[in-house]
């Protein structure tokens, strides 16, 4: 069994019965980024027998695991992971369920990517239970790798071998993959088919380790950071799929700093800090808050003093109003016509035209600083 430190093999060798072979010659690098095994050229790499391709039929699933995979494809309770003896993991929970997109949100550092390595079975617990499809990602890997496609933050690809020559040998590693060239084609990956890896950009590498994660058909995904760093072409093709996925009914764990693709695509958000859960919910839920309180959202000139504005408001203590960066300004509260009218005028009294105001609920970039503050990590 691999041990913390060593050289790994991540989610496409994990797939394989041997390790993918490239026709540079690379070599697997820190933990984090290493994927793959470097010794052989493909072109010198048996051909993979169809016979003993893998498939999701093939794990065995009984059908008491079958009606457990319906209910929660991914369950995480009291995780804990250190690090030099630091709690860098705390106690987390985390659910995931069948046809839904689940997104995990959080501050830089905050334990996102070791929850989810944790979940691809590429870290070991130090506390808690990790459950996939029903099963233990370390001691069940060989019965979970074909039903799980991963996709590493840094798409921890082989950076010799040439775009669609590794999505072909991922494909091949399944006995019913997608077909590639579809793949390639909503993936937007025939233009720089015969590239290798390393002289791809960011984006178009992520969108290689997105068709490698999906191309087996999988029952649960994850996605650390699918779309960081695309255009918005190829992050709208990204959702695309992610949105077909989750019709077909893939459990799809993201994480995600883009607070619109979250907003957007996710049937759950799980908000973690300092590795633990502080917030979970539909995105109605988490912006609806308890009390459903509206947001006056103003663009004008910067450094306006807010201490008066609370005060023609009105006594209502639930009343905020912050200027989170120079010259845009949140009101919160309970959000009126009347309130909107004492807001007008209160910038109308000190001369000041407005580029903008709108009214609204919190977005999810609201309730995600209001519960991780303000500060950088
Ligand atoms: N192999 C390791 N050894 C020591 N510390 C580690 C290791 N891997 C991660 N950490 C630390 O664990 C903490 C959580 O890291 P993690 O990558 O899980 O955070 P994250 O929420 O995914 O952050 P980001 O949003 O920046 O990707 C960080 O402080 C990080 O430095």
């Amino acid at each position: 069994m691999r041990k913390e430190g060593e050289p790994q093999f991540g989610p496409i060798a994990t797939h394989l019965t041997r390790p993918v072979h490239t026709r540079d010659t690379y070599c697997a690098d820190a933990p984090r980024t290493a994927a793959y095994d470097c010794s052989v050229p493909l072109s010198d790499a048996p051909a993979i027998d169809p016979a003993q391709a893998v498939t999701a039929s093939a794990a065995t699933t009984s059908p008491a695991d079958a009606a457990a995979d319906r209910e929660v494809a991914v369950e995480v309770r009291g995780l804990v992971k250190r690090y030099d003896g630091r709690a860098v993991v705390d106690g987390l929970d985390l659910v995931a369920r069948p046809g839904a997109v689940t997104a995990v949100l959080g501050p830089n550092g905050a334990g996102k990517t070791t929850t989810i390595e944790c979940c691809e079975g590429l870290r070991s617990p130090d506390g808690g239970t990790v459950r996939v499809l029903g099963r233990d990602p370390v001691a069940d890997a060989r019965a979970l790798r074909p039903r799980v496609g991963v996709m590493l933050q840094d798409g921890g690809l082989p950076t010799g071998v040439r775009a669609l020559e590794l999505l072909r040998h991922v494909a091949a590693m399944y006995a019913a993959p997608r077909s590639v060239d579809e793949l390639a084609e909503r993936l937007g990956l025939h233009g720089f088919a015969r590239t290798t890896v390393r002289r791809l950009s960011g984006g178009q590498r992520q969108r290689v380790a997105l068709a490698a994660a999906v191309v087996g058909r999988p029952d649960v995904v994850f996605l650390d950071e699918p779309s960081a760093g695309m255009d918005p072409q190829s992050r709208r093709a990204v959702w695309d799929l992610v949105r077909e996925l989750r019709a077909d009914g893939v459990a799809i764990v993201l994480t995600t700093h883009l607070m619109d693709e979250a907003a957007d695509l996710a049937d759950h958000v799980h908000i973690v800090d300092h590795g633990r859960l502080i917030a979970s919910g539909s995105v109605r839920e988490l912006t609806d808050g308890d009390t459903g309180p509206g947001t006056v959202r103003i663009e004008a000139t910067p450094g306006l003093d807010l201490t008066g504005l609370l005060t023609t408001l009105g006594p209502n203590p639930s009343w905020a109003a912050a200027e989170p960066e120079p010259g845009v300004y949140t009101v919160t509260g309970p959000v009126d016509a009347a309130a909107l009218a004492d807001v007008t005028a209160w910038l109308a009294d000190r001369g000041v035209l407005a580029r903008s105001v709108t009214t609204g609920r919190r977005t999810l970039e609201d309730v995600f600083l209001d519960l991780t503050g303000r500060n950088l990590r």
